[in-house]
């Protein structure tokens, strides 16, 4: 399958990287020289600058600028694309449809893990590209069909913001431990592999089952699990997703 990127920035740059693999991959950006750059990485790239007339005519279009940028690039698009298949958050199918012409239309949430082939996507919109979508964003890591857009959104709060929110707690446990005397490049390397051995019980075990596993009566974990509750990082964290579910609305409704 033949897919465009529209985008040259740090989404557009981990999607190419694994679609590559599998698929002939252009991509359309503003800036010739970073372009080139990234041909230099990643060479089984087609590039090319976009023009003021860019025709996606036929095309299978994965756009990815930010969503400020989306009036800005549209308007230098015509023709009619096949597939209109957009990474950015929050914003709506309808104004999607309002901006881009295509013959159909997709929304994704992928993340930043895709660079490594290992995204999490959540992909929702017309259902004759629902094979098309699900199979290019497979070859990235894990792609799920979500019913609508408000799952979609609360999805983007968990697996698109996520690794940013998940990269906060490894940095805080190692400047913990940090804190109380170990060398931080030993701390880090621990927080590797808490990440990961952690992340291959959680996929066959709820976590609160994980929790009740580790935790001792009057034990170090016991202690330790105590002052996260003190410092209400559960309510925060509760927090941080309604919060950046509530952006991917305000960011739609503009
Ligand atoms: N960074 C992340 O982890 C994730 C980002 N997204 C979505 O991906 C999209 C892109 O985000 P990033 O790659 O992080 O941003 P970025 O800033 O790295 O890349 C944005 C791209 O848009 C281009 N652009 C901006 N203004 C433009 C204009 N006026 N004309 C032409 N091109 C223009 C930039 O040159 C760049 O290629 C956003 O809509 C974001 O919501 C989705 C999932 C995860
Ligand atoms: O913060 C953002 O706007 C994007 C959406 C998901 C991850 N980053």
């Amino acid at each position: 399958m033949k897919l465009t990127l529209i985008g040259n920035g740090i989404m557009a740059q981990s999607l190419a990287i694994g679609l590559v693999k599998n698929h002939e991959v252009e991509m359309i950006g503003r800036d010739i020289n970073k372009l080139k750059l990234i041909h230099e990485k990643i060479p089984q790239l087609t590039i090319k600058e976009l023009s003021d007339k860019e025709d996606i005519t036929g095309k299978n279009v994965i756009f990815c600028v930010k969503p400020y940028a989306l009036e800005s690039v549209s308007v230098r698009l015509t023709g009619v694309a096949d597939v209109l298949i957009s990474i950015l958050a929050g914003t709506k199918l309808d104004y999607l449809k309002k901006q881009i012409k295509a013959k159909s239309y997709i929304r994704t949430m992928p993340n930043v893990a895709a660079s490594v082939q290992n995204s999490m996507t959540t992909v929702t919109g017309d259902i004759e590209s629902k094979a098309i979508a699900l199979e290019a964003f497979s070859s990235i890591g894990e792609a799920i069909w979500v019913n609508n857009e408000t799952q979609l959104d609360i999805a983007s709060a968990i697996t698109g913001s996520g690794p940013a929110f998940l990269a906060l707690v490894a940095e805080a446990i190692a400047d913990g431990a940090v804190k109380v005397g170990l060398e931080r490049h030993l701390a880090q390397h621990l927080v590797q592999g808490l990440f990961s051995g952690t992340a291959s019980i959680l996929k066959h075990t709820h976590p609160a089952v994980i929790k009740d596993s580790v935790m001792s009566p009057a034990g170090t974990t016991a202690a330790g699990y105590a002052k996260l509750e003190e410092g209400s990082v559960r309510d925060a964290f509760i927090k941080a997703i309604e919060g950046s579910f509530t952006k991917s609305q305000k960011i739609a409704e503009k």
